[in-house]
């Protein structure tokens, strides 16, 4: 799988799902032609090296089908001579039909740089191409092949209806999408291929699933069948014989493993997509339509409130299905018209009320907070500090200091998790705070967090300590001091110094040389260092594990920093000279750390 895999996460062919807001504008060019300044084909013929990694990619994709499509479909060739593969590129699968059928005269035809160089795209042609120019395509076809017998044989995705959602309606989803953005093409039900094919003039077509649900694998990847189509009018169409119940058992006993496998590396290889489409969602305000509209709304009306001149509602129509699948809306009919609403957890994507997750969401799914993802490697190999630093040139702080827009992004992801933080914080610290006057918190980005504490306890003196660039972004609140510096060279004094998210933005070293300007900062009596940050627990299964995971990985691209155990806080805390700790659970994915120097 990994031609394909390495495809489908190249940075290039990612970009298009950074645009997807913009699908909404108009029916012209792919988000593809946008993001990269022409179509993906012209792409593909201007850059021999990403050529290859699609080339491969297909090649893949036609071995993992082909095979079906044989021992399927044995009797379609009955009766023909010759075949020519439309967009067959380098004929990985009409070779092997060839081999398979050695009466059959078969031709690849495709556009000059594939069929000169490197191989290209043999099957799933006509989901590249929207209904117009499928027509165009097919009329071409109908005017290849003889009247008497002549067919069409088309290997495309038939997306499950709204009612009869398949195992794999998921992959068909993004595929769909996958096709909008990149080529301005689609996948289609059943009912838009019958229509597409009437439409070009053809008498009427017949569609099989190559093979069982269970047992193929092309299903499996693609969810593809294939479309009969008929040239002339009136001839009866030929049906092929599906595989008798017992051979699709062993097929499905051989191969539910295998399949098992498959696809939960499918499911992997494709969760960025849910990401981009909830980010679409949120740019769009789509939760904030409906919650302001009080109940269930049509695609029309949606479509007139979202705040672009929405002109595609097609697009609109196949970002909500995929939204609906992934369970943030539903759908109603309401008077023989379909309505989406909100789903429970589509809440949190409403914007402007103090749990709406909407700023870190903006933040974490931004093209650049991204990028160090696709360094992975690079930082393994040694060849910078952190992945950020590969993709940008500089750390992460820097890059904030120099670029407003960005470092406001970040600041408000910051304060959005302060505020959904802070209930649980404040009712953690409570019995920390006993006997402290003032609290120093450092890395306190624009005070969100410490405003919420000086209210919850308006007997400390507090004062948030950060950055230049992050103090001068940061709202000027009555209960809170601000001071700039850099925490590496001094502290100021207070009773206790909070820190929350900071040092696991740090390797063991960095965080050695903030605590033990902490604990200088901090009384012999009495003082402490409050750590708000993961602790990892390898072996738990809550559901904050895989986040506490990922944020680890985060930490490792973005800032060089890492989460840690609670023998690795153990030892950080001990070797800084500190001399004990205390770690409280709070519901949250963090938790507090209390540090006493002394
Ligand atoms: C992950 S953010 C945490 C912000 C805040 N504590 C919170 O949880 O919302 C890390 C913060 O550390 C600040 N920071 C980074 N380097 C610093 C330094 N040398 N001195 C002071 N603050 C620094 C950043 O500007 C940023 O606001």
């Amino acid at each position: 799988m990994a031609p394909s895999i390495l495809m489908i996460l190249d940075q290039d062919y990612m970009a298009p799902w950074h645009l997807l807001k913009d699908c909404m504008w108009g029916v012209g060019a792919a988000a593809f032609e946008k993001g990269a300044g022409k179509s993906f084909w012209d792409y593909m013929a201007d850059d021999p090296a990403k050529n290859q990694l699609f080339t491969e990619a297909m090649v893949f994709d036609s071995q993992t089908w082909t095979s079906e499509l044989i021992t399927g479909c044995k009797d379609m060739f009955d009766g023909s001579r010759s075949v020519v593969d439309v967009g067959g590129g380098n004929g990985t699968a009409l070779r092997a039909i060839a081999q398979a059928f050695p009466h059959l005269k078969c031709t690849v035809y495709d556009v000059p740089h594939v069929i000169a160089d490197s191989p290209n795209h043999p099957e799933f042609v006509l989901h590249d191409w929207g209904n117009e120019e499928c027509i165009k395509i097919l009329k071409r076809c109908k005017e290849a092949v003889p009247q008497e017998g002549g067919k069409i044989i088309i290997v495309d995705t038939v997306l499950d209806s709204d009612s009869d959602v398949g195992p794999y309606s998921h992959l068909k989803l993004y595929s769909d999408l996958e096709m909008m953005l990149t080529f301005g093409g689609k996948e289609r039900t059943e009912e838009e291929w019958e229509k597409l094919i009437l439409d070009a003039g053809f008498a009427g077509c017949k569609i099989k699933c190559i093979s069982a649900v269970q047992s193929s694998r092309h299903f499996l990847i693609k969810g593809s069948f294939i479309i009969w189509v008929s040239a002339g009018i009136g001839i009866d169409l030929f049906v092929p014989s599906s595989p008798s119940n017992s051979t699709m058992l062993s097929m499905q006993v051989q191969e539910d493993d295998h399949q098992a496998a498959q696809a939960k590396i499918w499911e992997i290889v494709y969760g960025f997509s849910d990401t981009l489409v909830l980010r679409s969602a949120i740019q769009l305000g789509i939760a904030d339509i409906l919650h302001k509209h009080g109940g269930p709304i049509s695609l029309a009306e949606l479509a007139s409130r979202i705040p672009v001149n929405c002109r595609n509602v097609d697009h609109l129509y196949r970002i909500m299905r995929y939204l609906v699948h992934m369970k943030l809306f539903s759908t109603r009919t309401i008077d023989g018209q379909l309505r989406y609403e909100l789903e429970p957890a589509a809440k949190f994507l409403v914007k402007g009320w103090d749990q709406s997750m909407v700023p870190a969401l903006l933040a974490i799914s931004d093209v650049d907070f991204m990028a160090p993802w696709h360094h992975i490697k690079e930082g393994l190999r040694g060849e910078c500090a952190t992945a950020f630093e590969k993709a940008f040139g500089r750390s992460i702080w820097d890059y904030m200091a120099g670029n407003p827009a960005k470092n406001q992004l970040f600041n408000e992801a910051m304060a959005c998790d302060s505020r959904l933080l802070t209930s649980a914080l404040i009712s953690g610290c409570k019995e920390m705070l006993d006997g402290i006057r003032s609290v120093v918190d450092v890395g306190g980005g624009t005070g969100t967090a410490l405003r919420a504490i000086a209210q919850a306890f308006p007997h400390l003196k507090c004062t948030v300590y950060d950055l230049p660039h992050v103090i001068a972004d940061s709202p000027n609140y009555p209960e809170v001091q601000r001071i700039q510096g850099d925490m590496f060279k001094s502290i100021p004094s207070a009773d206790a110094i909070l820190m929350k998210c900071i040092l696991h933005d740090w390797d063991d070293e960095e965080c050695i040389k903030i605590l033990k300007r902490c604990k200088e900062a901090v009384p012999q009596e009495g003082g402490k260092v409050i750590i708000v940050d993961i602790v990892l627990d390898l072996n738990s299964d809550s559901f904050y594990s895989h986040m506490r995971m990922c944020m680890d990985l985060d930490m490792m691209l973005n800032t060089g920093g890492k989460e840690r155990t609670e023998e690795e806080w153990k030892k950080l805390i001990f070797d800084a000279g500190f001399a004990g700790y205390n770690i409280k659970c709070i519901s949250a994915v963090q938790s507090v750390i209390e540090a006493y120097p002394y």
